[in-house]
């Protein structure tokens, strides 16, 4: 069973000139690649906003998260440092995707290389009801490692 595809509107940026779009890197892949705009060096322990050189419109009730690529995780320690970053559906600026360097080494990006996956998923909205007094359960206020390791 596949759901079907949603519409994403994508603008290219001037920058992002000769780029390919974000794209499925294989049949049953989840995410759409997306590649750097920009050449630069990730210091160890350094972030940046990475440009993409693409704008979103995203249908409303969506959202689109920004996720690592397990490749550049692993063997580089590379990573998203939000992740999953949200793109909301009314965001119209640049996405970008922001990498920090968790390894021991300075890390080189290249423009058009791919550094991150873009994943569309629907997005459930909340009412508040504001209360005085929470039901009561086994759990109560147990959390963070209370059942044990
Ligand atoms: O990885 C990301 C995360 C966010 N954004 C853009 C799109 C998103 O719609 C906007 C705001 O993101 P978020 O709500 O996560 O950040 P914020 O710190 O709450 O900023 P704002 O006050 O603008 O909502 O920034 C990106 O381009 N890449
Ligand atoms: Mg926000």
């Amino acid at each position: 069973m596949q759901l079907a595809p949603i519409t994403l509107e994508i603008k290219r940026l001037d920058h992002a000139a000769g780029l390919p779009l974000p794209a499925y890197a294989s049949a049953g892949a989840a995410g759409m690649d997306v590649v750097a705009a920009e050449a630069l060096t990730l210091a160890p322990g350094a972030r940046a906003a990475v440009a993409t050189g693409f704008a979103v419109a995203i249908p409303e009730g969506y959202e689109v998260q920004v996720r690592p690529r397990s490749g550049l995780a692993l063997k580089h320690g590379v990573t998203c440092l939000n992740t999953p970053g949200t793109i909301d559906s009314d965001y119209r600026g640049e996405v970008k995707v922001i990498l920090a360097n968790l390894g021991d080494e300075p890390f080189e990006i290249a423009r058009g290389d791919r550094i991150a996956q873009l994943v569309p998923a629907p997005v459930q909205r909340a009412l508040l009801q504001e209360v005085v007094t929470l039901d009561e359960t086994v759990r109560g206020a147990g959390g963070f490692g209370s059942t044990g390791r």
